[in-house]
């Protein structure tokens, strides 16, 4: 039985051809959905015991179905954009995506042509299993502040890698602490007792014949993460050399290389592409966040069409709880930002390839861009999936604190994501960085990219907003303009306060709160502007593309209304103004509201892989918590193991002092 099957009555567009769109084209539906399918049909991969499970037994789990999964990847010859779909379906992380996603790719990023030939075969047989080793017990920001040491020995033609304090040992890699036999690891260039920069090194820290640490390497487990099952599936790993020698061609030497005699050579290749990996994984990271918040509105758009509360009039049924204004104000703009996310996201991707290309080439001028836009989206994007997974709990009343609902675990295991790969705020202050340099050369460097609005900066300056009526927000070019003025305002605002500083350092320090500010109302823009621009794509299918405006327009009016502030105070929207965006966001809802689960049924995802009661296809909710509940195992016995020990001795007293 169908419990939504009325609900899916009511939308009004072609559902097919939603989800199409949202994978972004027929291929890549027909892809995912095999894909899907594959994971959800196969009992390995079932995890709802997951959040059960000790650590050792969750780990050994996460192995068995790693290795099932590559059996898989190998017996269907499954290609690369294949097994990434698999890899998502799976939904456990695991060694293999440090793997797959930072050993592989830093190797590719940094390594020369011969150092390729090398690794790149062996690893993509996983013959070795790597990981990447940057961030340390005491560092893990400031990249340049990272203490572990790689010393040229000339007489040996080696390199010694060391860990000459305890703040030095490296921390947090995933897939180090039990997995990998090897690791790119970063640390301090010395030659000739200078120091030449951070650098990666290739480093085999484990025998490939017993898997036992090398002489020298101390590696093991860091210990138990947030949430029960989560991110525990990963054996995320500490790390000390004790003068550890590796051949001196197992320094990574794309973009600095040392001869045999202990000479340093700078290629053309800026310093900054030993960055580039992490540039490659926060593109992902951004896809990656569509998909956790889209999982998270699944669940909660279902579960609030299921659930009724109050309001029955003359004994018939009570309000479904998605037909209270306020519960549309709060889930809604995350459906809409779940869609704006997945829309910029494939923007992105295209940038990062166009910017991987140009590299090849050794063409390096998009690559501050490049930064700027993964760092700034990863953050944005992070940050607000993080806080969505958490409302979407809160939407769902007390049935979302339970596990069976999904969205604990989901939680747990997304918000790591605020922090790896780059703390959110520091990701926010590079982008500020960025808007603060593109300002300073508005006179001499006509801007280009995302940055382009800002040529315009002094009619951006001047002009306030034409918008009369709640419908005149329905129109692209004044919901765009509102976003550039607001940013490109609030960037000239901040160059100015910061120009008062003698020392543009101590400015920056100073004025930093601001300028995360900044750099999030340039972020916004970009994921607003590129929904436009998705908007201008041919999109097939009846309605489709109107139900995409209608949300591009939630997501937009949302941002402003909550970022009212800002607007204002840049003088470019009066409050009469403000209000009448907020009046049409309301008119919105209402337009969301027949087409809410057909928006999130577009999203495709199998029962599976949505891992939650509240959230079934079928919306039958109530029956299956209630079996679940049986299926505890607290629920084995009438009288659970402890009672004869530790709670009858106490009634038996009160019994006692009750007869006194
Ligand atoms: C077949 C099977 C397939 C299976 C497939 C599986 C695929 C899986 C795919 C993906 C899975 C991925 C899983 C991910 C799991 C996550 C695990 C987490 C990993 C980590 O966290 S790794 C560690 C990450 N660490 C950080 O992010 C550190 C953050 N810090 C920094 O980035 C930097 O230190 C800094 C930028 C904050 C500051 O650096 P520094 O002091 O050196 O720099 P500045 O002086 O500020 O700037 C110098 C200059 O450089 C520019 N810059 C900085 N960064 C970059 C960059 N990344 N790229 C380009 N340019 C950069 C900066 O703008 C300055 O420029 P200007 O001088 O101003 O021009
Ligand atoms: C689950 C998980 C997996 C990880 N996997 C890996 C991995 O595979 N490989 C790897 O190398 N690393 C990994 N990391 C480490 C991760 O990359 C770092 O934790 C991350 O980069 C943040 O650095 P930090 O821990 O030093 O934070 P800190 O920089 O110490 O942050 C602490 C606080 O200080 C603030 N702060 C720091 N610097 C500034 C500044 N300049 N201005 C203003 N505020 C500042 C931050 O905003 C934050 O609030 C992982 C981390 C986690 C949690």
């Amino acid at each position: 039985m169908d419990y939504l099957s009325d609900e899916r009555k009511k939308s009004d567009f072609d559902v097919e051809a939603m989800k199409v769109a949202w994978a972004g084209s027929i291929q890549e539906f027909q892809l995912s959905d095999r894909m899907a399918k594959l994971v959800a049909n196969d009992p390995v991969f079932e995890k709802f015991t997951r959040p059960m499970l000790g650590r050792k037994e969750l780990l050994k789990n996460t192995l068995r179905k790693s290795a099932h999964a590559w059996k898989l990847i190998i017996d269907l010859r499954l290609s690369e954009e294949e097994a990434k779909w698999l890899r998502l379906y799976v939904d456990e992380p695991a060694y293999t995506d440090l793997h797959w996603g930072m050993f592989i790719p830093a190797i590719e990023g940094q390594g020369t042509e011969e150092q390729k030939k090398k690794w790149l075969p062996l690893a993509k047989k996983m013959q070795i299993i790597g990981c990447y080793a940057q961030t340390e017990l005491g560092h893990g920001s400031n990249v340049q502040g990272l203490e572990t040491t790689a010393t040229f020995d000339t007489r040996t033609d080696e390199f010694i890698m060391h860990s000459p304090t305890l703040t030095s040992s490296k921390w947090w890699p995933g897939g180090l602490g039990k997995l990998s036999t090897h690791a790119v690891v970063y640390a301090r260039l010395i030659v000739g007792g200078q120091f030449h920069g951070v650098h990666g090194f290739i480093v085999q820290l484990r025998s490939l014949e017993d898997h036992s640490p090398l002489p020298g390497i101390t590696v093991g487990d860091i210990g138990l993460k947030f949430g029960n099952g989560a991110y525990n599936t990963m054996d995320n790993g500490v790390l000390r050399f004790d003068h550890v020698r590796i051949p001196r061609n197992q320094m990574l030497m794309r973009v600095s290389q040392v001869t045999k005699e202990g000479k340093i050579m700078q290629s053309d290749v800026p310093r900054q592409l030993i960055y580039g990996t992490m540039v490659y994984v926060r593109q992902t990271i951004v896809a990656d966040a569509s998909k956790a918040l889209s999982r998270a509105v699944c669940i909660a758009t279902r579960y609030s069409a299921v659930r009724r509360q109050f309001g029955s009039r003359d004994g018939g049924p009570e309000t479904q709880v998605i037909d209270y204004k306020t519960q549309q104000s709060r889930l809604f703009p995350l459906l809409a930002s779940a869609y704006a996310f997945r829309f910029v996201s494939e923007w992105l991707k295209s940038l990062y390839l166009d910017v991987k290309q140009r590299l090849e080439a050794n063409e390096f001028s998009t690559l501050p861009e490049a930064h700027a836009c993964t760092a700034g989206l990863k953050s944005l994007t992070t940050t607000a999936t993080a806080d969505g997974i958490e409302e979407c709990r809160k939407l769902c009343g007390g049935h979302g604190y339970l596990v069976s609902s999904g969205l604990p675990e989901l939680f747990a295991v997304y918000i790591p994501a605020c922090t790896y790969e780059g703390d959110n705020v520091v990701l926010m202050l590079q982008v500020a960085r960025f808007l603060v340099k593109t300002v300073s050369e508005l006179g001499h460097k006509k801007p280009v990219g995302t940055t382009a609005y800002m040529g315009r900066v002094a009619s951006l300056m001047q002009k306030n907003s034409a918008v009369q009526t709640a419908e005149g927000w329905l129109n692209p070019g004044a919901v765009v303009e509102a976003f550039e003025s607001r940013a490109a305002r609030m960037a000239v605002r901040c160059a100015q306060e910061l120009a008062k500083f003698g020392n543009p350092e101590e400015g920056f320090a100073e004025l930093a709160v601001d300028l995360v500010e900044v750099a999030v109302s340039h972020c916004q823009l970009i994921v607003v502007t590129k929904f436009f621009e998705k908007l201008q794509q041919d999109i097939p299918g009846k309605g489709v593309k109107e139900s995409l405006e209608v949300l591009c327009y939630v997501y937009a009016l949302f941002l402003l209304h909550k970022h009212q502030g800002d607007f204002l105070a840049t003088g470019y929207l009066t409050p009469k103004q403000a209000s009448l965006a907020n009046a049409q966001l309301r008119t919105l809802y209402s337009k969301v509201r027949p087409n809410a689960i057909a928006l999130v049924d577009s999203f495709s995802y199998t029962d599976h892989y949505l891992g939650s009661i509240l959230g079934r296809y079928d919306g039958n909710v109530y029956p299956k918590l209630y079996e679940a509940a049986w299926e505890d195992p607290l629920n084995d016995s009438d009288v659970i193991d402890g009672f004869h020990q530790y709670v009858q001795p106490i009634l038996k007293q009160r019994l006692h002092s009750a007869k006194l």
